[in-house]
């Protein structure tokens, strides 16, 4: 008897073949998962090599994430349509900035009926504002699409460090199958329905690693990281509410997406490592990433100018001024120590007034 449900993974990056590790292990034991997870990758040569081919060889991905084997039912395949196609279950997990060329690739080889879930980190500024990942995937494909992010740096989670994430479902049924590929007993999975305030904490959690970054790119001390960090927060949960129709909750700042997340990033990630050094080096953002990061992508700095593009339409940089000062030392060749120019706002009349705890 076939399996009613088959998943297929759009992406192959450091996160998303991370997932592909975790989802092919987990189909193998559900009953209603058909054995087999395509995974699209974004082809290239590696020494030689078409990476699809190491991947369906060597069951590794030496390119974006060496080191942990993959399992043998997780297949490799260069055409995202052929992917797609039969899939009742689609993870979306590739950098931000390369959405909507996918979307458009695969709109017409989704199979009726299907459901995705994206673990993108970004956002986009478009005709309707500020669009969230699963807004441009629901009004591509129109497919219900949830969000899953969290405290969650790939290369941890490979190695099977207990971690914490979040999936925003807002079907409790849904939120119980989504539930079934990716939790295990080291990443912990919590749901709630808050769909975009999940994946909106996880795109803008990055501008706030940015400036993680600077602070220690300027050599300054933990507390002026967690002052950078604090005032990041408010800054986030500001804009949660700005985003008009979204009715981010803010209880959703309090799950591994929200606080957790941007304690890891600001400790752990590619855009705080790479925002010191841009401190150190003088070097732009894009040419670091290109220098030291081996084909991987960074979210931060594009999402602080996505951020400052959508805030500065409105008039309403100055209820932002870490965002703002991030933007201008990326963007505008004004210099890391600016970061603290304007930082005193007064956030206690905010409609929701932030837990002492954070
Ligand atoms: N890596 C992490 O620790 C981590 C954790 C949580 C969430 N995320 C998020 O997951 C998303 C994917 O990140 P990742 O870490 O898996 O990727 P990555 O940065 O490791 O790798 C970049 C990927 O983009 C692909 N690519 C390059 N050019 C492309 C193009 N023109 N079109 C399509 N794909 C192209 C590459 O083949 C590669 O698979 C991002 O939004 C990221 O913020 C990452
Ligand atoms: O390495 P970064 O900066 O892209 O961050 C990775 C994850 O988003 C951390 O949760």
């Amino acid at each position: 008897m076939t399996a009613p449900n088959k998943v297929c993974i759009l992406g192959s990056g450091n996160w998303g073949t991370t997932a592909a590790r975790i989802i092919g292990a987990n189909v193998q034991k559900l009953r209603n998962f058909d054995n087999e997870v395509k995974m699209w990758v974004y082809e290239e040569m590696v020494d030689g090599r078409k990476l699809t081919e190491i991947i369906n060889t060597d069951h590794e991905n030496v390119k974006y994430l060496p080191g942990h084997k993959l399992p043998a039912n997780v297949v490799a395949v260069p055409d995202a349509c052929e992917a797609v196609r039969g899939a009742t279950h689609i993870v979306v997990v590739i950098p931000h900035q390369f959405i909507e060329h996918l979307l458009k690739t695969i709109h017409g080889s989704v199979k009726h009926g299907a459901r995705a879930i994206s673990l993108i980190k970004g956002i986009v500024i478009d005709k309707h504002g500020m669009t969230t990942m699963t807004q441009l995937i629901h009004r591509s494909l129109a497919i219900p699409v949830s969000s899953l992010s969290g405290a969650n740096i790939a290369n941890e989670i490979a190695e099977e460090k207990y971690c914490e994430t979040t999936i925003g479902c807002a079907e409790p049924d849904e939120a119980i199958v989504w539930r079934s590929l990716f939790n295990t007993p080291y990443f912990q999975v919590n749901c709630v329905s808050d769909v975009i305030g999940v994946e909106f904490c996880g795109a803008v959690k990055n501008v706030v690693a940015v400036g993680a970054g600077f602070i220690d790119g300027l050599g300054l001390g933990n507390n002026t990281k967690a002052a950078i960090i604090r005032i990041g927060t408010l800054e986030m949960r500001r804009l949660a509410m700005h985003i008009s129709g979204a009715q981010i909750q803010d209880s959703t700042f309090n799950e591994s997406c929200g606080i957790a997340d941007v304690i890891t990033t600001c400790y752990g990630g590619r855009n705080r490592r790479l925002a010191e050094e841009f401190v150190k080096t003088g070097k732009p953002m894009a040419q670091l990433e290109q220098e030291m990061l081996n084909g991987q992508k960074l979210q931060g700095y594009l999402t602080a100018g996505e951020v400052y593009q959508y805030i500065s339409s409105r008039g309403v940089t100055d209820h932002f001024p870490l965002f703002t000062r991030i933007y201008k030392i990326c963007y505008k060749g004004e210099a890391p120590q600016t970061i603290f120019d304007g930082l005193n706002v007064d956030f206690s009349q905010d409609r929701r007034t932030p837990s002492p705890m954070l």
